[in-house]
């Protein structure tokens, strides 16, 4: 395994408030780390951070070994990225989404055509690649924003809560697939609210409270390290369900 993403004392500010606060976790290939927070902890700051669409306060961010505030243009090369919001263009179909994304990355015209339709295949959507955005549901609408983040081959996928609202079935899916690529050698950096998600995918998980990570281990490991019987105990507990959560933030503060 090699080391793909390398976040160091990372730290965002808007204005006076501390969103993220001396962050530092790795995210090697082959592997998946979560972020587990309540909502406003600081995860969807933290990945934007690292792709470059929110600038970085305090600390630095390694991509491959490339500096992200030197070089956002070399580091986003090397990420897929499955943002909350699917930003997909309603006016044009399925096949055509990817390929007016493929475009951005330069890919040959008809290598960009095939590359599409094996993602649509890998995704199960090769029956919709000329169907109309507005034909798929939402589970369907995911699978294509997987899609459409694996285009340049990159070396780590960030996915910020990439099954939320899906049924049982899509999740699933989904969940294959992203342990497909996570065989495959690609890093996986992960936002849920769902624990059987995290459990399903993570090799590592960040428990993180107003900014602040405040335990890291494995899905297995953090409930014997912190004395809970399951993550979500776990999470619940460092997070605010008992006192010790706020003497932590404190102390760390
Ligand atoms: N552009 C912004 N300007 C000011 N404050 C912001 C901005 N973006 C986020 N914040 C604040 O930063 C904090 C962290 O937000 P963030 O979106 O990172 O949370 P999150 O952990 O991803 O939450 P969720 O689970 O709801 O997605 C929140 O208090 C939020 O209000």
């Amino acid at each position: 395994m090699s080391e793909i993403l390398n976040v160091i004392n990372l730290s965002k500010k808007y204005g006076f408030f501390t969103a993220v606060k001396n962050v530092n976790f790795v995210v090697s290939s082959r592997e998946c780390v979560a972020l587990l927070g309540e909502n406003g902890a600081g995860k969807t700051t933290t990945m934007k951070m690292i792709y470059s669409a929110a600038s970085i306060t305090d600390g630095q961010i390694k991509v491959d070994g490339i500096d992200v505030s030197k070089n956002p243009a070399t580091t986003k090369r090397a990420l897929g990225i499955v943002s909350q919001e699917d930003l997909l263009d309603g006016s044009l179909t399925v096949l055509e989404n990817l390929i007016a994304h493929g475009i951005c990355y330069d890919i040959p015209k008809k290598q960009l055509k095939e590359k599409c339709k094996e993602l649509l295949e890998f995704v199960g959507l090769s029956n919709y690649a000329n169907k109309e955005i507005t034909s798929l549901s939402g589970g369907m609408r995911r699978r294509l924003v997987l899609a459409r983040a694996m285009l340049n081959d990159p070396k780590l996928i960030i996915l910020d809560e990439p099954t939320t609202g899906l049924d049982v079935q899509s999740r699933h899916v989904i969940w294959k697939k992203l342990l497909t690529l996570k065989q495959q050698g690609v890093a996986l950096l992960l936002t849920s609210h769902y624990m059987d998600e995290v459990e399903k995918l993570a090799d590592k998980v960040l428990i993180i409270h107003q900014g602040v990570v405040l335990a890291e281990g494995t899905p297995d490991n953090l409930p014997v390290q912190n004395g809970y019987k399951t993550l979500e105990d776990t999470f619940l507990g460092l997070t605010g369900f008992d006192e010790e959560a706020n003497d932590i933030v404190q102390a760390l503060s």
